[in-house]
């Protein structure tokens, strides 16, 4: 293929098989130039192996990752076409921050004025003397997010760069990632929370058990939202029994003695009750938020995958994604009651 210059990502049915580890299955979602694309799934997903597939760091198992048309160790001056922050990056705890640059700089044939202008755009500048084994993880974070830009590149990919930054950090970040998109860059940043990077994306692709469960803008997950009918009956019992026999059965009795019925409208639930003779104090909408719908999405108990989901790109598919719909929620269970794995901004993982 040839080397398009479109600054596109393009995955396409991409698998990596680790042993008995199937950590990513035929994964295939485009990123395109002048956007922002969130990465997520829970972790142990498959983000950063697919990350590395991209970076020509993990051969695939099958499937193609491409940039600009071409796998990335055919792109010739890579640094110039894609910068990436992986996890866990090393750096040389005696080197100061412009050292560390200046070494990077010189390896990848870019001038030394470069280093100023990295520091300065990620806030760095004044710290550019000291020494990076006393930065702090957030600190930690920006440098890696300078040395990724050295090079300008077209596409950044990013694993987890919110990781370590503190609330004001997560907001320059934000600000950062979208002025980049707006300069015309193409823009893939993963994350296990959807909190973290739902302002900055202006589409996600949500992955679990190495699989798409999601692909699609946020606004077609929002507006895919499922919502609840929170009711309050003079007999709950009664009232389970007579919407399970109308067919009703996404029911959930609620710590507050309310119950909450799935995938019936509030008039629905109203007649059920009037044609069983019980009598309601009080019916309320819940709708999901998309906090929620994530671990719905991620979670195997909530979620089945769709038919056609993380199927490889046909036709005119990069241009359209496939519709995004999430799988249908039982709501047996609150997923509030789960959210151990997500310990917040900048948690230690
Ligand atoms: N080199 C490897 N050898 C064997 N198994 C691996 C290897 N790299 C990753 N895995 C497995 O593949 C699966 C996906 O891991 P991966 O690191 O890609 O997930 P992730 O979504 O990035 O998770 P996290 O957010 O925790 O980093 C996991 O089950 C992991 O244990």
């Amino acid at each position: 293929m040839q080397h398009d210059g479109s600054g596109r990502i393009w995955v396409e049915g991409l698998s990596k098989q680790f042993g008995p580890v199937a950590a990513v299955q035929n994964l295939s979602f485009v990123v395109e130039p002048g956007s922002v694309t969130g990465f997520l799934g829970p972790n142990g997903a498959g983000k950063t192996t697919t990350l590395r597939m991209l970076l020509g760091l993990v051969t695939p198992t099958a499937g193609r990752a491409l940039i600009n048309g071409r796998p990335y160790h055919q792109l010739g001056n890579p640094a110039q076409v894609v910068g990436a922050v992986l996890e866990n990056e090393g750096f040389h705890p005696k080197r100061t921050a412009r050292n560390h640059l200046m070494v990077y700089a010189a390896a990848i044939g870019v001038p030394d004025q470069r280093v100023d202008q990295v520091l300065g755009l990620v806030g760095l500048s004044p710290a550019a003397g000291r020494k990076v084994g006393g930065f702090s993880l957030g600190m930690r974070q920006r440098l890696a997010l300078a040395t990724a830009l050295l090079g300008n590149p077209q596409v950044l990919v990013l694993d987890e760069p919110a990781n370590g930054l503190d609330p004001e950090g997560i907001v320059w970040l934000r600000t950062f990632l979208r002025s980049l998109a707006r300069e015309g860059r193409t823009v893939l940043v993963s994350s296990h929370l959807l909190s973290e990077v739902e302002q900055t994306i202006d589409q996600v692709v949500i992955i679990s058990h190495g699989m798409t469960r999601y692909y699609g803008s946020l606004d077609q997950l929002r507006s895919s939202q499922t919502s609840r009918v929170l009711v309050q009956a003079a007999d709950a019992n009664a009232l389970v029994k007579a919407l399970s026999e109308a067919g009703y059965t996404q029911v959930e009795a609620l710590p507050d003695g309310r119950i909450a019925v799935a995938g019936a409208t509030r008039q629905q639930v109203g007649d059920v009750a009037a044609k069983a003779s019980i009598a309601l104090y009080g019916m309320d909408e819940d709708r999901a938020d998309l906090e929620r719908l994530f671990f719905q999405l991620t979670t195997p108990q909530y979620a089945a995958p769709p038919p056609g989901y993380g199927q490889p790109p046909t036709g005119g598919w990069a241009y359209a994604p496939p519709p995004g719909q999430p799988p249908q929620s039982p709501y047996q269970q609150s997923p509030y009651q789960q959210q151990g794995p997500h310990d917040g901004w900048g948690g230690q993982r």
